[in-house]
């Protein structure tokens, strides 16, 4: 079989004795996109933060491309190639779009994210190839247009596409993206689902956390159901919405082991 891009293996974290997350096993092969869902609570935020480092790894392991990065710092997995848009996720106000997405490459070159903030020095042929992903970052989501305008001007769904070329700034192999489509309205989520398309078709891996089911589910290759931190489901979207367990973890009747 060939080796996935994330293989998530056992892992388990718990919060004062309480599991939020229990052996969870998820394999995302190359060019996939990944859907976890599961109702309030589930654990898909503390999964996410697991697999981005910012929460830390005492069981089990995650392993990216072949490589274990369960005991790196969020900033090292970053630069392997985890990409993450945090849910509500803010944008840098007093800076431009152009600026805020080149905080994305700063957080993985040597400028360093503080760096990109605070405006700190740093090597000139750096800057002047960050600026270049920037642009191209800008323009992979749509927004060429808009590179000098004040970044709180933009529109709310447009500043969600900010944040994912923030991301892409950084050049990840996966891009892991929490409730992106949170507080979205139809038009603007159905633009961020053609945007999500688009990378799917460049190659780019994607794992999206979502609360909006149908959102996701019509954008995704698998579909991965987290409920009381397992997973209770995996399999293609039309397997998954069939699956009486998901039914009932949905109407929160409680079904799981
Ligand atoms: N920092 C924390 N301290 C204590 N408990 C926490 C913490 N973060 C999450 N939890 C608990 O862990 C469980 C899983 O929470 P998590 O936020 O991962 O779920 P979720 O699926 O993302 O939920 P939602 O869809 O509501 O965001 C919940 O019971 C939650 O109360």
């Amino acid at each position: 079989m060939t080796e996935p891009l994330l293989r998530v293996d056992g892992v388990s974290h718990a919060f004062g004795g309480v599991y939020a997350v229990r052996e969870v096993d998820i394999d995302v092969a190359y060019g996939e996109l990944r859907a976890v869902i599961g109702p309030n609570g589930a654990g898909k935020s503390t999964l996410f933060n697991l697999v981005g480092g910012q929460l830390a790894v005492r069981t089990g392991a995650i392993v990216l491309a072949g490589t274990r990065v369960d005991r790196l710092p969020a900033h090292r997995r970053a630069r392997l190639g985890i990409g993450v848009v945090f849910q509500g996720a803010r944008i840098f106000r007093g800076m431009t779009a152009l600026e805020n997405a080149m905080v994305g490459a700063h957080a993985v070159t040597g400028g360093g994210f503080a760096g990109a903030v605070f405006r700190l020095p740093v090597h000139r042929r750096e800057e002047r190839e960050i600026r270049q992903s920037a642009r191209e970052a800008l323009a992979r989501v749509g927004l060429a247009g808009w590179a000098d305008r004040p970044a709180e001007s933009l529109p709310l769904g447009q500043q969600r596409a900010l944040q994912v070329a923030r991301a892409l700034c950084g050049r990840p192999r996966l891009l892991l993206l929490d409730e992106p489509a949170a507080g979205l309205r139809a038009a603007e989520r159905d633009a961020l689902a053609r945007l999500f398309e688009e990378l799917k078709t460049s190659g780019l891996t994607m794992v999206v956390i979502e609360h909006d089911v149908a959102f996701v589910t019509r954008l995704a290759d698998r579909v991965t159901v987290l409920d009381l931190g397992r997973v209770i489901a995996e399999g293609t979207p039309a397997t998954v919405r069939a699956d009486p367990a998901v039914v009932a973890a949905y109407l929160g009747t409680g079904v799981h082991a």
